[in-house]
């Protein structure tokens, strides 16, 4: 009973603390809803110079590291790619000034009475030239840019690749480092900022030609009219882009609607034709749809850049037909003074100018994306987060032969990063397992015993505690000794999407062209049987990741088209059986690799027969010398029966430990729960009959 009133007060006061934090929170943050969306911003982030110089500075390297990578790579397609886009950022301007030219002097021969032939022809050649450079660098472009652009692509393929590989487990759970990169951002990026650099010159050399026709026409005041409503934008710009934010669908609608879709793929296929789900789902569908009807569920992007009132859209229209009123004005107060080709320039020029400050104006914010995600790019393929990593070589250099790995574990707790839930999986465990020996590990569901395994094969490191290998913190060793020694195998693990072959050699990547051993490893694993019968033998590829189109193919089966489409699109399968078996064939790769100390095995065996089974079991316990060797297992049959010690777990915590014997003797968890197995195999038994007593 004292147990039971203890529990709710330290929920509840769990509750509080957690409601108390989520309430500052919500006092810092300021949050929006646009449609399905929910936009979260800092209240009251005022504009600080510092931070602005330190990002754009911090940019700017990052932009600066890209091109030198770039020149690294191709430096004559670097320095024609910025030369065509930079020529794009005045070719407008030359072009305008060589029309305005060409149309002034016909002008000025049609008001004199005789036209200046020779002038007439420099002009016109001058243009001429101009346009076949102008269609030369744009042919160039279309021609070269792809290859120079997938070049950079695969450079970052190959860098992320890297880093995502290298990064462990708790790292890529980590929502900072798993922002979304990819390799084209640092193509992007590059494009964009070139584009943005070379906007400035439009602007440039729009204002020089603005300048120089307005001496004639309109002078100072109509050139301040040009740029008046790209300035005025820059205040009236929505700001949110440029701030931190987190955007999230917080509408439980759309997000059922979402999952309802998801029964559509091939994913619950089979659940759902099974359980003839398709009439419910679609009726759900509809229903939230309809739900859904007057809510926008637009891209977030698009619905935040939406103006609320009609007003400022108005009142930056009129502002932008400031110059074209100012020229009729005046061409109707001072006629004499303007030049109609002056006029058309400036016309055309201003026009060119707002769009292309305008551009400037949005660009601020992309280039301002653009850099944070550089910095990401950098981040993730410079510094994939790892656990700390020891200068120690396992095993010792100066330890003597040893039986295996021995583990000490003191006052370990352990939480998943990133999990809701409320329990740690692991309570201040403290245990010991001796060097060779073999535990077994069993519990009910839930109860912890993965995660001790992979906290012992520091897939995950304990959020609090130690734990010892050989009496040294795990820390201390070097992690890839470590994982060298370490085998483990568990139900969870995957087919690759590589040939069978490599499925099994890659247990052991130093002898990828031993067919010998990887023949040997698949007879250990029971997979020979299964791989003989495929028609590709070991070079079957499961998932060979290919992907095919077609389109308008006649439905008739004896079409040759059809069966050619049929016969590439076809899939090998295999049984979960089979799967397991190629699984623990890699595993006995890695352990005929003799580097292997501990073996960890998480219920490697639910879906093979009895003699599939039985035969793991008895291949991974001949191998045992010189190997400690841990199993967790929900049955206790063939294991509990050569364990040194077993472990039973309860709601994180070591229940009970010591022998069979020991533990049928005291009569805790563990013998309870071999009763209910033992129960169901005696003959004539209920396996229920005992719920009640226990
Ligand atoms: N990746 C994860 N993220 C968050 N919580 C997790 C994760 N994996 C397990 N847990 C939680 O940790 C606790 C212990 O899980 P663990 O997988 O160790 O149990 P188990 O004894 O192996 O269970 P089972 O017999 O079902 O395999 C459970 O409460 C589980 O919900």
């Amino acid at each position: 009973m004292g147990q039971t009133d203890k529990k709710p007060i330290s929920e509840s006061t769990d509750a509080l603390i957690t409601d108390d934090a989520e309430e500052k929170l919500d006092d810092l943050v300021a949050c929006r809803q646009f449609g399905v969306w929910e936009v979260i911003t800092l209240k009251d982030v005022p504009f600080d110079p510092k931070q602005w110089w330190f990002e754009f500075s911090a940019g700017l390297y990052h932009f600066r590291r890209l091109v030198g990578e770039m020149y690294h790579l191709s430096p004559r397609m670097l320095i024609l790619f910025l030369f065509s886009k930079m020529w794009g950022g005045v070719e407008a301007a030359v072009l305008m000034h060589l029309s305005s030219r060409l149309l002034r002097i016909i002008e000025i021969g049609l008001v004199k009475g005789e036209v200046d032939a020779h002038a007439i022809i420099v002009a016109v050649i001058a243009r001429l030239t101009c346009v076949v450079i102008v269609a030369v660098l744009q042919w160039w472009c279309g021609k070269v840019l792809p290859g120079f652009k997938s070049r950079i692509i695969h450079h970052y393929e190959i860098l992320l690749m890297q880093a995502r590989l290298n990064m462990d487990l708790s790292a890529s759970l980590d929502p900072s480092t798993t922002a979304r990169v990819s390799s084209h951002d640092g193509w992007q990026a590059f494009e964009s900022i070139v584009l943005f650099c070379a906007e400035f010159l439009t602007s440039a050399s729009q204002l020089s030609l603005i300048i120089h026709a307005s001496r004639t026409s309109g002078g100072p005041f109509f050139a301040v009219l040009c740029v008046a409503k790209p300035l005025i934008s820059v205040w009236s710009g929505q700001e949110i882009w440029s701030q931190a934010c987190v955007m999230n669908t917080n509408d439980l609608r759309y997000n059922r609607m979402r999952a309802l879709e998801s029964f559509s793929s091939n994913h619950y296929k089979e659940d759902h034709i099974s359980a003839n789900l398709g009439s419910y789902i679609l009726k759900e569908y509809k229903k939230v749809s309809n739900e859904l009807r007057e809510t926008c569920t637009d891209d977030v992007w698009e619905q935040v850049d939406r103006k609320n009132s009609p007003y400022s859209a108005a009142a930056s229209e009129i502002l932008g037909d400031l110059p074209m009123v100012y020229c009729a004005i005046n061409a109707i107060v001072n006629p004499t003074q303007y030049s109609i080709a002056s006029i058309a320039v400036l016309q055309q020029s201003s026009l060119t100018l707002r769009y292309s400050i305008n551009n400037i104006v949005d660009n601020t914010k992309t280039v301002r994306r653009q850099f944070n995600k550089l910095k990401s790019l950098y981040a993730l393929s410079g510094n994939s987060k790892q656990s700390p990593d020891g200068e120690l070589p396992y095993p010792k250099s100066d330890s003597k032969p040893q039986a295996g790995m021995g583990f000490e574990i003191q006052n370990v707790s352990f939480t998943y990063p990133g999990s809701k839930n409320k329990d740690s999986a692991l309570k201040n465990i403290s245990l010991s397992i001796k060097s060779g020996d073999l535990v077994v590990i069993v519990g009910a569901n839930g109860s912890g015993k993965s995660t001790i395994i992979k906290l012992l094969t520091r897939l995950y490191d304990a959020t609090s505690g130690k734990i010892l290998i050989d009496g040294t913190p795990t820390d201390d060793y070097r992690a890839l000794d470590l994982r060298q020694a370490t085998a483990m195998f568990t139900q969870d693990h995957n087919v690759f999407p590589l040939s069978l072959y490599e499925n099994i050699a890659l247990g052991y990547p130093e002898q990828i062209s031993n067919s010998e051993m990887v023949s040997k490893a698949a007879e250990s694993g029971g997979a020979t049987g299964f791989i003989n019968k495929l028609a590709d033998g070991f070079n079957t590829i499961l998932d060979p990741h290919n992907t095919t189109y077609s389109i308008n193919v006649p439905s008739d089966p004896d079409n040759a088209l059809r069966k050619k489409m049929e016969a590439l699109e076809k899939r090998i399968d295999i049984s979960g059986g089979e799967r397991q078996r190629l699984v623990a064939s890699r595993t006995f790769m890695q352990l005929n690799s003799g580097k292997v100390k501990f073996v960890a095995v998480d219920e490697p065996s639910s879906a093979l027969d009895p003699e599939g089974e039985f035969q793991l079991f008895d291949h991974l316990i001949s191998g045992r010398a010189g190997k400690t060797m841990v199993f967790v297992t929900h049955r206790f049959g063939h294991l509990t029966k050569y364990a040194d010690t077993i472990i039973c777990m309860k709601d994180g915590e070591v229940a009970q430990s010591g022998t069979h014997e020991e533990l049928m003797k005291s009569g805790g968890e563990y013998a309870k729960l071999y009763k209910i197995q033992a129960d169901a195999f005696a003959s004539g038994g209920d396996p229920y009959e005992n719920m009640d007593a226990i």
